[in-house]
């Protein structure tokens, strides 16, 4: 086949689609505009199709529906808003939760429908599922000789040691075929779905919902039953856990990530139910599909998006994307099933893609003894991060900081001169920059970052005659004048007194230590409550976010003193 014939083909097709799309949308809003100007044949098709989907997806009521419209154009509306500062940003939250548990409770029917077990199941209820996914896995040529899947308490579901390993020893191997992402959708789906070759890991929730909601016609299904029903990312918090992270690092980064996820299912909704015209017009228009013809409801959609945040992993792209080279290369998000089941453990990465046997390796990053959790090491993130994407927090993690947010003022007339030496150092005027945990305690680029910003206008002029000495600034030991290193110390200390201050605003001190320890005694008494894990990590993570904190205040007031 020709080139351009290929390329009518796929422009037919996804006409086709598109008109699907526009049909099913019409059915689903209870007809309208876009089925009555069909022929007779398409009124028929139409109708199968609206039959079709009235058995699959349930019907709301007209007045559901109209209230289900109102509410998603609100939240719309509301997303819309740039809050300009901390206070209304939580109050923007808080808003936006309202409306998204109505939107969840009208959507129930359509929950229970497309994906019941997503608001139950535990860890005993996924564990009768391992048997079956295990064959399925190595019928296709899955290898896993020495661990198996097992209960630990505090991590769900996790890999044991089935006899001892040596360290560097192979120990999963994964083949392509059962590597599941985007690739795995038909080419018309591929083509609708998946237009930004860099969101692949929206492309990668998209591929997932479609496969769960096909139910037992998926060939994936022994995978996708053995994944959790729900997750402790941000999607998952109440209103009272996430007040916990108020102050905090993590704080504004959880709240973009709940506005993000709930404005994008806003959009589709809204392009399925509220303008499904948008759905033949725009590209992005024809998400609205995966309302009508996936029964994608909110529900189901942060669980899709938050099984990809959480177990992803990238590999090279095999199927080109779209006619430009370059974004080709990039490589795409994917779920690995089987190696996905390891757990986090500080070491080294020993998990690679081999482009040659077209297979996920994974060795053993150390020696385990048999019936040890095998654990494997997901790389250097801090614990802000792990929370917010991978909802869990490592209590050993060497590579953790905390970010805080520094930027000259536009008002400083002295602004550019600053920011000439800041970008010497490839430092931004407005930045995020770390405070590290003992023995280091203030990045390079945090004090560098202090000490220009502390400088007078004499001594802007003394580093700008040697800009090339710009990079002994990121030196704690750089010869400065004691004012200035004084003043640089000084500001530090303020700084980080302040951040502090917002933590016992919050919750203080005494109390988290005494709600940590509540917490604890349940969880041995074996009576920890709905959402405990959510708790608990979040006081643990004030814990580890206030200690870092609290050790580089003390640091810089010994500087202070100097
Ligand atoms: C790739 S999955 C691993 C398998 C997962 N435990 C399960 O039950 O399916 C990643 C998830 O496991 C949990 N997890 C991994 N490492 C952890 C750790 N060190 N502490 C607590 N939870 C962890 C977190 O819930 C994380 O989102």
């Amino acid at each position: 086949m020709g080139k351009n014939s290929k390329r009518n083909n796929k422009a037919k097709q996804q006409q086709q689609q598109q008109q699907q799309a526009q049909q099913a949308a019409a059915a689903a809003s209870g007809g309208g505009a876009a089925s009555s100007s069909k022929s007779n044949n398409n009124n028929n098709n139409n109708k199968e199709e609206q039959n079709a989907l009235e058995r699959r997806f349930p019907r709301l009521s007209g007045k559901q529906r109209k209230e289900l419209n109102q509410l998603v154009l609100q939240l719309l509306d509301l997303v819309q808003v740039q809050p300009a500062n901390p206070n209304e940003e939580w109050t923007q939250y808080v808003q936006l939760q309202k409306l998204l548990d109505r939107i969840t409770q009208l959507e129930e029917p359509l929950q229970k429908a497309v994906c019941p077990e997503i608001s139950a199941g535990d860890d005993q209820q996924r564990l009768a599922k391992v048997a079956a996914f295990s064959e399925w896995a190595k019928a296709a040529g899955v290898q896993s000789e020495g661990v198996e899947i097992a209960i630990f308490p505090g991590y769900q579901l996790g890999l044991r040691a089935t006899r001892d390993l040596a360290a560097d020893e192979q120990v999963l191997s994964v083949p392509r075929k059962l590597i599941f992402s985007e690739e795995h959708l038909p080419e018309s789906d591929r083509r609708l779905f998946c237009n930004y070759p860099l969101l692949t890991n929206f492309n990668l929730a998209y591929a997932l919902v479609i496969e769960k909601v096909r139910g037992a016609e998926s060939e994936w299904r022994p995978y996708i039953d053995l994944l959790p029903a729900k997750y402790n990312t941000v999607l998952y918090f109440s209103v009272a856990q996430m007040q916990r992270l108020r102050g905090t690092a993590a704080g504004t980064v959880a709240l973009r990530q709940c506005r993000v996820i709930a404005r994008q299912y806003a959009n589709m909704y809204k392009c399925a139910h509220i303008r499904p015209e948008a759905s033949s017009s725009d590209g992005g228009g024809s998400m609205g599909v995966l309302c009508t013809q996936h029964g994608l409801c909110y529900e189901l959609y942060r669980w899709a998006v938050s099984t990809v945040m959480t177990r992803q992993n990238l590999v090279p792209r095999e199927m080109q994307a779209i006619d430009e080279a370059e974004l080709n290369q990039l490589p795409i998000s994917a779920l690995i099933p089987y190696w996905d089941m390891a757990n986090h453990r500080p070491g080294k990465i020993t998990s690679f893609y081999d482009s040659g046997t077209r297979q996920m390796d994974c060795t053993a990053q150390e020696e385990f003894k048999a019936g040890e959790q095998f654990f494997i090491y997901y790389g250097d993130r801090s614990n802000a991060d792990l929370l917010v994407h991978n909802g869990f927090v490592d209590l050993n993690n060497r590579k953790d900081y905390v970010k805080i947010r520094l930027g000259l003022s536009p008002t400083d007339p002295l602004a550019e001169q600053r920011a000439r030496i800041l970008a010497k150092l490839n430092i931004d005027r407005k930045a995020e920059l770390r405070v590290l945990p003992a023995p280091d305690f203030i990045s390079g680029e945090l004090l560098a970052f202090v000490r220009v910003f502390n400088m007078s206008a004499e001594q802007l002029d003394h580093w700008h005659s040697d800009l090339e000495r710009a990079g002994d600034l990121l030196h704690i030991d750089c010869a400065l004048e004691t004012d200035h290193e004084t003043r640089t110390w000084q500001y530090l200390y303020q700084r980080l007194k302040l951040l502090l201050g917002v933590f016992e605003v919050t919750l203080k001190e005494a109390d988290e230590v005494e709600l940590l320890s509540q917490l604890k005694i349940k969880e041995a008494a074996g009576e920890a409550a709905a959402g405990h894990e959510i708790d608990l990590m979040l006081l643990e993570y004030r814990r580890l976010e206030r200690s870092i904190l609290a050790g580089a205040l003390q640091y810089a007031q010994e500087h202070c003193k100097v």
